[in-house]
């Protein structure tokens, strides 16, 4: 079992992907520590700026609003960023990109053969977490797809953010073999696309709280 950096007394949990106001208040109200807001056009869970401001309005202090971005122009992050605590970059955006927008944010990395992890949390050690992904060529993030955990280096400096396919179902053993910072899930706690389902979110929670003990 390895444990992380800065790892507190239990697993914070990220929601992604909020479009719906219902399922903003549903996620507030099991107990999430951060929901997702995903700017990328491209996704069939993106927002634009306006249901962006409407969604994070409805979000009550000491919930962290997140900004998803792939490869953004910094206008739109700008815009963005007024309705938002923490950026999320998906794409290929360079340590220096990211910092230089002066948001606190996390990069995701996913995880191709290959990727030297080490290394990337040393190349982003300006970050204030690696969100861990499944890769899929093509698909910049919420793939749905798990990938292997033992790949991930207990020694790493920065929280780990567990993401790709997590659910209701596997997120125990996930939290017994990784002891990440935080976990984060999109498609696992949907009944579509973009629609989130208030069960599955609370028993996402409490599968979460029960790995934790
Ligand atoms: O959800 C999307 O469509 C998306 C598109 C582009 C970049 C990121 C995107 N989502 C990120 C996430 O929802 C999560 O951070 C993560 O990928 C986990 O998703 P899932 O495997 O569905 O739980």
């Amino acid at each position: 079992m390895t444990e992380h950096g800065n790892r507190p007394g239990r697993t914070r949990i990220k929601f992604c992907g909020m479009t719906r106001p219902e399922d903003v208040d549903a996620a507030v109200a099991a107990g999430a520590d951060a929901l997702g807001f995903v700017l990328w056009p491209g996704s069939k869970r993106a927002v634009d700026i306006a249901c962006l401001a409407h969604l994070a309005a409805r979000v009550p202090a000491f919930v962290t609003r997140v900004g998803l971005f792939v490869d953004p122009e910094p206008e739109l992050v700008a815009r963005a960023a007024e309705h938002l605590d923490l950026l999320q970059f998906h794409g290929e955006e360079s340590p220096a990109t990211c910092a230089a927008l002066g948001r606190p944010w996390i990069k995701a990395l996913r995880m191709r053969d290959g990727l030297d992890l080490s290394a990337a949390a040393g190349d982003y050690h300006q970050s204030r977490g690696l969100l861990l992904d499944a890769y899929r060529p093509g698909l910049p993030g919420g793939t749905g797809e798990t990938f292997d955990w033992s790949r991930i280096p207990a020694s790493l400096t920065k929280p780990v953010i567990l993401a790709g396919g997590l659910t209701p179902a596997n997120v125990a053993e996930a939290i017994a073999v990784v002891r990440p910072y935080a976990v984060d899930v999109s498609g696992g706690i949907e009944a579509a696309p973009g629609r989130k389902d208030a069960a599955l979110m609370a028993a996402f929670l409490q599968a979460v709280r029960r790995a934790d003990g």
